[in-house]
């Protein structure tokens, strides 16, 4: 029934159907494997989840990926092809996930855009905000977009490739492995209220990092990463601090008050490629679209679906990308469930048995 593997210390299992496996990469949720799959005759990514339900909060995680992954349907969204476990057979021996998904060239962290143009790097934005646009259609915030996690292929297409659910537990203390912060919206670093366009700050970091190559606010921990935002965007104004509890506040207003930096000085022109002369796609548009993605006061931030009319990316729009059907509604309600793991391992295997 399975071929067993072993790759980085970790036994991987997949049905005869899947031959010739490749690794491709290790993140937060667990190993991601290249395999063809001679049903179809077509390549996939196989990932193994990482003690998929050691914690409530990874079960919790792992259940919402499955439930997220059934419900979207967009080509900016990577799509789940198979679900299985080896431990079929029996819920008490249950322990292995394994997801089989569209298979990308890779992700944006490791894919430096060498020698791309400015048609290329206004199509990825472009890209990356029809994902976006369409979770937050469908009721999902994701909260922990990073380029590690926006997957691409080489023709230039982009693929969202998971679903967040980023809260402060899931960082080393659970998993091990330390999940990035540096694109996270300073409403979510402070623990305060979040709406969709939280996923606009994390999008208007990795639009920056694109450009400069560097990581734009690399905070070492929460302190750090809220005054780097700060001395970059400048100290926000008294409006942004109403949302915040009296302790957040008065820690804020000890800190030293910043003046924004031009984004002329941060992104200046020479680090764009060229453009045409007569173009929307210049440095100055990029920088007008990013000046209004990382606004600190999430009341001020633009949102998806107005980004998406923004002049440097709205050349690719198109009806059927960004107005077309939602998905159905994701069941927000997920988010704030409380299961104790053989619940939420339960609703796993039920998930599992849908696609056997
Ligand atoms: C979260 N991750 C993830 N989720 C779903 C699908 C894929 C995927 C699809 N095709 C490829 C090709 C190379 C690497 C990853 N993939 N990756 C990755 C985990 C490893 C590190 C990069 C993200």
């Amino acid at each position: 029934m399975y071929s067993t593997y072993l790759f980085e210390g970790t036994n991987i299992d997949v049905p005869h159907r899947y031959e010739n496996l490749e690794y491709q990469g290790f993140g937060a949720q667990g190993i991601v494997m290249k395999a063809f799959d001679t049903q179809t005759q077509q390549n996939v990514a196989i990932k193994k989840l990482t003690r998929p339900f050691a914690h409530p909060l990874s079960a919790k995680r792992t259940f919402r990926e499955f439930v997220i992954l059934n419900l979207i349907n967009h080509q900016n969204v990577v799509k789940l092809l198979n679900l299985y476990t080896p431990q079929n057979d029996n819920i008490n021996e249950f322990s292995d996930v394994y997801l089989v998904m569209e298979l990308m060239d890779g992700n944006l962290s490791t894919f430096s855009l060498q020698n791309y143009d400015q048609e290329h790097l206004s199509f990825l934005m472009y890209q990356m905000l029809c994902g976006v646009n369409h979770l937050h259609k469908s009721g999902i915030i994701h909260r922990d977009l990073k380029p590690s996690n926006i997957g691409f292929r080489a023709n230039a297409s982009i693929k969202l490739l998971d679903f967040g659910l980023a809260c402060a537990e899931n960082s080393a203390s659970l998993t091990g492995y330390v999940t990035t912060r540096h694109y996270r919206a300073p409403e979510i670093i402070l623990g305060a209220g979040y709406k969709a366009n939280a996923d606009v700050w994390s999008l208007g970091c990795i639009f920056a990092e694109l450009i400069t190559k560097t990581i734009l606010f690399p905070g070492t921990n929460h302190v750090d990463q809220w005054t780097k935002i700060i001395s970059i965007v400048g100290t926000p104004n008294s409006s942004f601090y109403e949302t915040l509890t009296d302790t957040t506040k008065a820690y804020l207003n000890s800190l030293p008050k910043y003046s924004a930096k031009s984004w002329e000085s941060l992104l200046p022109d020479s680090l764009f490629p060229s453009w045409e002369k007569d173009s929307e796609l210049t440095a100055a548009n990029a920088r007008d679209l990013i000046s209004k993605m990382l606004v600190i006061d999430p009341k001020q931030r633009i949102n998806v679906r107005d980004a998406i009319n923004h002049p440097y990316v709205k050349l690719w729009y198109k009806a059927s990308e960004v107005d077309g059907l939602a998905s159905p509604s994701y069941d927000i309600t997920i988010d704030d469930i409380e299961h104790d793991v053989e619940t939420w391992k339960r609703l796993i295997f039920n998930q599992i048995q849908t696609w056997q």
